[in-house]
Formats: C-alpha cells, structure tokens, sequence
C-alpha cells in the first residue's frame, strides 16, 4: 500500500514518524435536525500522543463526552475523519469498528459494569476470553500488582468496595494491553480516596507499563494526574495545558464559567 493510501495528508508529510495512538482532523458532530441542530462538537483536530496520559476538561455540555466517544469508535462523526494509528475508523463498517474496539481500545466508565455472578479475575479477562485470545498472565499479573488487587482477585463484585471495583474495570481495560484506553469520568462514583488510588493507578500505567490514557473528567484534582490537558467550550479545543497542576486547571476552568 502507498503511503497516500494509508495515512492522512497531515501524516504523508512526515513519513517515518510513527502516527500518534489516536487523532480527530476537523471532526464535527451534530445532532438533532434544522432550528433543533445542536453542534457538539466542532471542526476539531487534535494528535494524541502515545505513552502519555491526557485529560479532557470544560464545562457541561461542552462536547467532551461527544469528543471520548468520537476518538473512541462508539459514535461516528457528521463530518471529519478519525484515526485509531493508521487506521481511519470513521468509514469501517459497524462489524470492523466492534472488532477495533474490543482488540485494540480498553474502556472505563463512570459505572464499572462487572459481571456479578464472577470473580474479579474472571471480569478482568473476559473481554479478551470472548474475543478467543488468551490473556499474557505475566502482563495481567503485573496489571493486578500495580493497581492493587492481589488477594482480591477471587472475589466477585458485590464482596468489593466502590473503588476496588472500579480497580477491577481498570485492569479489565487494561489486560489486552490495548493501544488507549478511554476513560470517562472513571472516578465519578467513587470516594476521594478511592478516586486517588485509581489515578494513581492510571498515572503508573502510563509511566510504567508505557500505556495510553484519555480521562474525561470534571475534577481539576483528577486533570493534575495528567501530562496534557485540553480544555473544550462550545465544541471547540480551546486551550491545553502541559503538567498540570490541580490549581491551575481550577484556575483556567473559572476563567472559562465552569
Ligand atoms: N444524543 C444526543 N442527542 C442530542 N444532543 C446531544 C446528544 N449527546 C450530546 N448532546 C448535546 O451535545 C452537547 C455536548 O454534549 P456532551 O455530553 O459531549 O458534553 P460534556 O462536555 O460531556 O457534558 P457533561 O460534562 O455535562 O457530561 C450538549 O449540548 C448535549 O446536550
């Protein structure tokens, strides 16, 4: 295949580079129909580097959610292309796009969605054991380690905490060793330690175990976990900001009416 063929036209300029893991060119999204159109999301680009942790800020309805599950695959754009790596998503057909998801993104949701009747090690690798893989024990042992859930794992979820059980959601995000993991609000539902404790977990996973990490969140604290953080309004990026502190990101989001 010829690069032209296989890149977009911004990546065609700089072969060899490798593609960021995920990227929106000029993706807008709109809902609704006529005088009721409501643009979520508008013209908006953005790279997503590999092996770093970002945050998505703004205030409510500015079109972060619409933008997680964008670069996700879990909703398509009116216009504008999408790539997970090479590959651009948005024109796979819904069967593709179901096999993209589960091979190659790992996802955290303000609710866990564990099933009650298995343990934490059995919810851990299920997405995979459906998809006929088999899991790499050394890389789910490491994954357990670090998030914290060794003696634990035979439990099912109703015998877990709040935040044990959203540690579970996060290994099971994490055990394919996907190429990003997508996060939104992960730690909503959860006490501030708890919520601590899985940031800490996300943080290790990107520094340690060299993962990908896009958190939505509403909460400077959880935005300071980040390397980068882009802030939305009205369906546009208009600001980002690199290591950030939790004060300066309160700061910004005030500025911002939030
Ligand atoms: N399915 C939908 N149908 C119609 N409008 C929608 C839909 N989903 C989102 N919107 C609208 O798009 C805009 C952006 O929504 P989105 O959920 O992305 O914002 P958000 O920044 O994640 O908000 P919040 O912080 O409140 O979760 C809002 O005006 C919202 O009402």
């Amino acid at each position: 295949m010829s690069l032209t063929t296989t890149l977009s036209p911004q990546q065609a300029t700089f072969p060899g580079t490798p593609a960021p893991a995920a990227r929106a060119v000029g993706v807008t999204k709109q809902y609704g129909a006529g005088d009721a159109t409501v643009a979520a999301l508008d013209d908006v680009s953005v790279d997503l580097d590999r092996g770093r942790f970002t945050a998505i800020m703004g205030p409510s309805g500015s079109g972060k959610s619409t933008l997680l599950h964008m670069l996700a695959g879990l909703d398509r754009p009116t216009s504008g292309e999408v790539y997970l790596g090479d590959t651009e998503i948005t024109s796979l057909r819904d069967k593709r796009l179901t096999m993209l998801r589960r091979d190659r993104i790992g996802f955290i949701f303000q609710s866990f969605n564990l099933l009650p009747t298995m343990t934490a090690a059995e919810n851990i690798v299920l997405p995979m054991r459906i998809a006929g893989r088999r899991p790499d024990p050394d890389w789910v042992a490491a994954i357990v380690q670090t998030v914290g859930l060794d003696g634990r794992l035979g439990h099912r979820p109703s015998q877990l905490s709040g935040g044990q059980q959203q540690r579970v959601a996060a290994a099971r995000a994490l055990a394919s060793r996907p190429e990003i993991v997508f996060a939104d609000e992960p730690t909503g539902a959860l006490d501030s330690r708890s919520g601590t404790e899985l940031l800490r977990f996300l943080r290790t996973a990107v520094d340690e175990l060299a993962q990908t990490v896009v958190m939505v969140t509403h909460d400077p604290t959880a935005a300071a976990y980040a390397d980068r953080v882009l802030f939305l309004a009205d369906g546009h990026i208009v600001d980002e900001m690199h290591d950030p502190s939790a004060e300066a990101v309160l700061d910004y989001m005030k500025n911002l009416g939030a």
